[in-house]
């Protein structure tokens, strides 16, 4: 075999055009490289960067990042880069509100284009124009005034989910495939408005959407698996492929159904046709009540208001996929296959993040005892006896139960990191510039765990989220629905359906855990998660209680 300086000649070819690139792009980009010498982060190696660093998961790297860097109570940035990409963590919350706050820094970062086969220009990875007619359509159908008619499915699907779980009272199990069934089952029955006894296949689906996250990430860690060509020829390109068919076809077969039901006259979704208890709606109390209660605590956002929060007219209270096919049938806004998008987008981001939310909510009750007691006593105030199921005006009495939540997700995001795309210099507050190009990273997990920003941060204490404490914080530092203009369009149907969802479940069950928070392996595959599960026991309440056995861990 030929060879030049001992290498063989393929590999002298691969390492002279690398280093060629290599010094063409610093050339080319010479303007990025130097405003991005100025920012603070680990040593970069010519050639490599900081790919040395790679890990596990984005968290991993960029908890790296900050420790190497030294910049958490600083400058609040740390970069790393490879060739002539900049990746930059912002942690600061002033910072963090100049990006998330601004109409202006709204591009997703390239990164997300491997989402495109599974969501196509879903709301989620869209940009420009299209995001902008999407989301307008989109924001209104998850208002509030939507959001109340499905009280009584929120209970129902809760106690179909106590019903399985009366059958695994005492042993160990997996909490998390109990909450993904059932947060697919309720999105199928609210805002697809389909009944899900026809569908039952929400396990498969939450499992392949599981399993495509995880491929998703790895290839996010591995640039030669970038190349679609090549990735579609490995074996991990094909899973993906069988894996998108199954999670296509349930939403083809959601879309198939409901277009049907509307052919033969049947145009309200199931969330209007099945409101027939009447304890279970909104009453005309919690109608008045709405306005004001309603923004405080289903918007962690106090001071961060957005388009969830505009008015929605009386007519507009119809949830998502009707007003999808609404818009569909009137015109020429919305096509078939945008449709079809963005059920996806809203299949996926409204199950999976919940599942962990909810997940992770139980496990660390199963750890905190004491705290689950006083969730319990609460929901005694509110219930007494009463098997009765939530109303909606009992949602806003639940304000332990909502600080839980809250520190649930601030500890553990189940969106770990946001990314944008840098399409112009930014500048942040201690002055340095993030130059144009850049991928911005914005890393709940570690913002919410600021010292400067909450005293004990590693530390599970729901009473971080009493006003007063709130209101010593920067907005900014509790994002886990992200904020601004591009916040989560289903932050407040994922609070309200949690409240209904996980009263339920204390209601009904003792929770139990074993395993210390600080023990949870996590790992960061675009969804937050236990690498070992979400192991957990259940004892019907009345009778563990009986039984003396309620206090220990
Ligand atoms: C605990 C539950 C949830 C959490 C923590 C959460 C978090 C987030 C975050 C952080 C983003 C911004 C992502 C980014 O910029 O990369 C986001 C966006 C989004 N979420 Fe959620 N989400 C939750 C539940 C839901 C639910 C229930 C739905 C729908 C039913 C939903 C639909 C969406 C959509 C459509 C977007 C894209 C919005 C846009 O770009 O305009 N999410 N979510």
């Amino acid at each position: 075999m030929a060879v030049i300086m001992g290498l063989p000649v393929w590999a002298a070819l691969v390492g002279l055009a690398t280093l060629l690139s290599y010094v063409w792009f610093r050339i080319a980009f010479r303007e990025r490289m130097a405003l991005s010498a100025k920012l603070p982060g680990p040593t970069a190696y010519p050639l490599i960067g900081n790919l040395y660093m790679i890990k596990e998961s984005t968290v991993e790297l960029f908890k790296y990042a900050v420790n190497a860097a030294g910049t958490f109570n600083e400058i609040g940035l740390a970069k790393i880069e490879w060739m002539h990409r900049v990746a930059v963590a912002v942690f600061n919350p002033a910072d963090v509100e100049i990006i998330l706050g601004s109409s202006v820094h709204l591009e997703k970062a390239k990164e997300y284009r491997f989402f495109k086969p599974w969501l196509g220009e879903g709301l989620l990875i869209s940009s420009g124009d299209t995001w902008r007619t999407h989301r307008k359509l989109i924001a209104p159908t998850f208002h509030l005034n939507v959001l109340k008619q499905f009280v009584y499915l929120f209970n129902r699907n809760s106690r179909a989910l106590c019903r399985k779980l009366d059958a695994v009272v005492g042993q160990v199990v997996d909490i998390h495939d109990y909450m993904s069934e059932t947060t697919v089952e309720i999105l199928l029955e609210t805002a697809m408005g389909v009944d899900r006894s026809t569908q039952n296949r929400g396990y498969d689906y939450a499992m392949a959407v599981m399993k495509m996250c995880e491929i998703l990430h790895v290839r996010m860690f591995r640039p030669w698996l970038w190349p679609d060509w090549l990735f579609n020829m490995v074996p991990m390109g094909r899973e993906q492929k069988s894996l998108l068919h199954t999670i296509h076809s349930l939403t083809r077969e959601v879309l198939k159904k409901r277009k049907a039901e509307r052919k033969q006259g049947v145009r309200e979704g199931l969330y209007k046709r099945v409101v027939t208890d009447k304890d279970d709606v909104a009453d005309g109390d919690a109608e008045e009540s709405t306005s004001e209660t309603s923004v405080s605590s289903y918007g962690y956002t106090t001071g961060l208001r957005d388009d969830l929060d505009d008015d929605v007219g009386e007519k507009k209270r119809i949830a998502f996929l009707d007003q999808m096919l609404d818009v569909a049938e009137n015109g020429a806004v919305l096509s078939d296959r945008e449709v079809e998008e963005q059920v996806n987008t809203i299949m996926f981001e409204g199950h999976d993040t919940t599942a962990a939310g909810s997940s992770f909510f139980l496990s660390l009750m199963g750890v905190h005892q004491d705290i689950q007691e006083r969730c319990v006593d609460e929901l005694r105030t509110i219930f007494g006896d009463s098997q009765r199921p939530a109303t909606f005006q009992d949602t806003l009495e639940m304000k332990y139960l909502e600080r839980c939540i809250n520190e649930t997700l601030r500890l553990f995001p189940p969106v770990p990191v946001i990314a944008r795309h840098a399409t112009e210099n930014i500048q942040m507050k201690s002055g340095h510039v993030i130059p144009e190009g850049t991928t911005i990273v914005i890393p709940q997990y570690l913002i919410h765990r600021d010292p400067t920003q909450y005293p004990n941060p590693e530390v599970f204490d729901p009473d971080n989220f009493l006003p007063e404490r709130c209101s010593e914080r920067h907005f900014y530092s509790f994002v886990p629905f992200s904020a601004g203009p591009r916040s989560c369009v289903g932050r407040k149907y994922a609070m309200l359906k949690l409240k209904i969802l996980l009263s339920t479940v204390l209601r009904k069950f003792h929770v139990r855990a074993d395993v210390l928070e600080k023990d949870f392996q996590l790992t960061g595959d675009i969804i937050l998660k236990r690498k070992e599960g979400f192991p957990v026991r259940l004892y019907p309440r009345s009778t563990h209680q009986a039984a003396g056995q309620s206090g220990d861990r």
